[in-house]
């Protein structure tokens, strides 16, 4: 499978250089330059099969031949045993149609591990196969950094840095980042928000030195192995509503378009997916742009769903490579645009493409709030803020017949100041995390300025 760049600058590359290269060289982002398909035959040989073995035939096409097929089983096992539910992803019935994806059963609570789990794995085999080492950067908002620190903690190839918002997110993210005591990850709260801190990480990766001196590598959802392994619980929650017989429709709590875009992907490849609803919170860029044709930046505002607070939504930039026709001529002057004037105006062809996959709403924060408390009273589940604004959007694009399933990205125990607010329940941590709040913490808070930055990896990482 060969791999192209969002901006067309960049050389093209086989799976295992994507996946350590992150972002692209030209500053664009990497998908495949076609898209793999399964049949419907293939699709509903699927049915009835582990994740694990879903997983496998979904993502082994992505892959191709550059890593031997057992290998990459044994990965897949490995990652997915960290999971504390046999089926990964259970799906729970939530109303006649609807229907809540959990996608918090591992590590760290959140959907990020599913895909963090496996894309550890990954880079510790291309890097031991190449007897290299690699310095990893990303930002988050919350989730990214915890399954990052979880899943690359120990790995002998890689010192990780993570770039969090200094006191803008939850104590519980916080504390999955700054307590462990592994001398390869370091947690950094940035004086600053989340789009500065992936700023920065984008900044590094655009520091062509520093790149190639520390071998800079990244693991947020920039790097498209992060997406493709998100593609896995479109096939899985599908197939248990009776694809590919039947379509069914997702709605997916969004901030910076992975976890969305992973849908898409699952259409292209083939699944029969009716609609993909864009839900955002307060922070409604998304759902803005798809009403406008404007993507315009309008200042981040403090929510109850953290993770979501964010207006430079990275993936979108890949949608705007798939709507106009994968020019990279027109995604990299829409990109242009928005560093020179914080906004970008979509072309009527577009934006009717994006349209047609597409559907988008907003969650307001008496909304969330509302929603626990009437999930939790109508049906007895508590659900996160996050969740919470996909449940709500969801509600007004669900359609007779078809499923709706809304992706719930984190557990409720993330939030609970938000959720104890909205419905009086203090959602407690599972038994393995139940010493976290007690556990000394390890962070150094830095300025959102790249020489600092840069400063503190050079000093402490160990590729070269
Ligand atoms: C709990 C939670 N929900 C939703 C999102 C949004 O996902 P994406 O950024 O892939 O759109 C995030 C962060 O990304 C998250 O951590
Ligand atoms: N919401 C995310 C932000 C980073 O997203 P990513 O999917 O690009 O890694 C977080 O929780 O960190």
């Amino acid at each position: 499978m060969e791999y192209i760049s969002t901006r067309g600058e960049a050389p093209s590359l086989g799976f295992c250089d994507a996946l350590l290269a992150g972002l692209a060289r030209d500053g664009g982002l990497y998908l495949p330059k076609t898209w793999p398909k399964l049949s419907k035959k293939e699709i509903k040989a699927l049915r009835g099969r582990s994740y694990q073995e879903i997983a496998f035939e979904v993502l082994y096409p992505f892959i191709g031949d550059e890593i031997g097929r057992d290998a990459f089983k044994a990965m897949i096992e490995d990652a997915y045993g960290t999971f504390r539910h046999p089926a990964v992803a259970p799906l729970v019935q939530t109303g006649a149609n609807s229907f809540v994806l959990e996608l918090f059963h591992g590590t760290t609570l959140a959907f990020k591990d599913v895909a963090m789990q496996l894309l550890a794995r990954l880079m510790d085999h291309v890097l031991a196969e190449r007897g290299e080492r690699a310095t990893i950067v990303g930002a988050t908002s919350g989730d990214t950094g915890g399954a990052a620190i979880d899943a690359f903690a120990g790995s002998e190839r890689t010192d990780v840095f993570i770039f969090f918002p200094h006191e803008k997110v939850s104590p519980v993210q916080q504390r999955q980042m700054t307590t462990h005591l592994s001398d390869n990850v370091h947690a950094v709260a940035v004086r600053g928000n989340f789009d500065d801190c992936q700023n920065l990480v984008k900044e590094m990766f655009n520091d062509a030195a520093f790149r190639d001196r520390l071998k800079i590598s990244g693991v947020n959802s920039i790097n498209w192995a992060r997406i493709m392994a998100q593609v896995v619980y479109y096939f899985t929650a599908a197939l248990s509503l009776g694809a590919p017989d039947r379509k069914v429709s997702f709605t997916v709590p969004t901030g910076n378009f992975g976890d969305i875009f992973a849908g898409y992907v699952a259409k292209q490849m083939g699944l029969p997916i009716d609609r993909l609803v864009i839900a955002t919170n307060d922070n409604d860029i998304l759902a803005r742009t798809l009403k406008t044709g404007r993507y315009e930046m309008k200042g981040v505002k403090a929510t109850t769903s953290p993770s979501m607070d964010i207006q430079i939504s990275s993936n979108f930039e890949r949608l705007l490579f798939e709507a106009y026709d994968r020019d990279p001529a027109a995604v990299r002057s829409a990109m242009a645009d928005l560093k020179q004037s914080g906004a970008f105006d979509i072309k009527e062809s577009a934006l009717k493409a994006m349209r047609k996959n597409f559907r988008a709403g907003r969650a307001t924060e008496k909304q969330v709030a509302e929603t626990i408390r009437e999930m939790l009273s109508k049906t007895g589940y508590l659900i996160d803020p996050h969740t919470a604004c996909g449940v709500l959007v969801a509600k007004k694009h669900e359609k007779a017949n078809t499923p709706m399933i809304t992706l719930a990205t984190a557990h409720p125990a993330k939030f609970p100041a938000a959720v104890k607010s909205a419905c009086g329940i203090d959602p407690e941590l599972p038994p393995w995390l139940s010493e976290l709040m007690q556990m000394e913490e390890r962070f150094t808070v830095l300025d959102a300025e790249l020489k600092a930055v840069e400063t503190f990896v050079g000093d402490k990482a160990r590729a070269r």
